[in-house]
């Protein structure tokens, strides 16, 4: 079943639309259910005059070329795409829960359980993706997603690159980027590294750990790797080792995705069935 849905071209008209499930910077997400099967997804409407204006026709090709490519429990699907004539849409697995981040706004922080299993998920997805070639680089909070379990769901694949080379392009927020791309140097696979540090303690304390006033002090802070923790919430020892082993400068001294699999915070506190419900 699954072959011929994804080489049938669909169109609008297979899906009754449902409500809106946010704004991004090309286009909006709904909710969808494809009229036959009853199936709900999720559909992201990107205008075309957009792709024309920002000219990411190649950027948009790429990264729905390794999105349909991938398939993983914690990698959101993209079943198929279609196009009218001022609109493309994506269909998409639906991620009934939405936005990690909203989750993480409404409790303060995550429980040292949820963080755990959060970012053993990650791991294991980016795991998955270096195996493929394909680094990340843009992973932020509001790309990461909870379908109706509470399992993770990396969403859209701002800025992955296939790519074996050392990369040198620069993209997404400061919070998150790694020194070597802060300072645009050759990067690779290990920036998903710094940046699962980055995420396991914001997951934990609710803030990125080099948030500054200005772009321009975030940039020194993340360059010094200005690392400090506060004793509010109280966070285990095991997890601020995890945290000082991942953000570290010297890309090659970063703890490996096998070794976060298997730290002792990652042992102890995370669920391994990924739900942490
Ligand atoms: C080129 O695009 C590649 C794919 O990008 C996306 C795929 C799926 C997305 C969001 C994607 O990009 C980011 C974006 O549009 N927003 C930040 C606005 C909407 C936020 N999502 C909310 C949401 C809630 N339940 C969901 N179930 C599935 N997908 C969702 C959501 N969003």
């Amino acid at each position: 079943a699954e072959e011929e849905n994804s080489k049938r071209n669909w169109s609008l008209q297979d899906f009754e639309i449902g409500k809106p499930l946010g704004r991004g910077k090309f286009g909006s997400v709904y909710v969808a259910r494809e009229v036959k099967s009853k199936f709900v997804v999720a559909l992201k409407v990107i205008f075309k005059e957009q792709i024309d204006k920002y000219r990411i026709h190649h950027q948009l090709r790429r990264e729905m070329e390794i999105q349909t490519s991938l398939r993983h429990p914690n990698i959101l699907r993209l079943y198929g795409w279609f196009h009218d004539t001022d609109r493309v849409f994506l269909i998409l697995e639906y991620a009934h829960k939405g936005e990690v981040y909203k989750e993480m706004r409404k409790k303060g922080h995550f429980t040292e359980k949820e963080a755990a299993t959060y970012i053993l998920s990650l791991t294991k997805a980016l795991a998955y993706c270096h195996e493929k070639h394909v680094i990340h680089r843009d992973i932020k909070p509001e790309n990461l997603l909870l379908d109706h379990e509470g399992r993770l769901k990396i969403g859209d694949f701002g800025w992955s690159v296939q790519s074996k080379s050392k990369r040198h392009t620069m993209c997404g927020t400061l919070d998150y980027l790694a020194p070597e791309m802060v300072e645009n140097k050759a990067h690779d696979y290990a920036v998903d590294n710094w940046t699962l540090g980055i995420l396991c303690y914001e997951f934990l304390f609710g803030a990125p750990p080099f948030e500054a006033e200005s772009q321009a002090d975030t940039f020194k802070r993340i360059m010094k790797v200005d690392l400090s923790f506060p004793s509010n919430p109280s966070v285990s020892l095991d997890a601020k080792s995890l945290i000082s082993r991942l953000l570290v400068k010297d890309s090659s001294r970063r703890l490996s995705l096998q070794k976060i699999m298997e730290h002792p915070w990652i042992i102890k506190n995370a669920d391994f069935s990924g739900t942490c419900l």
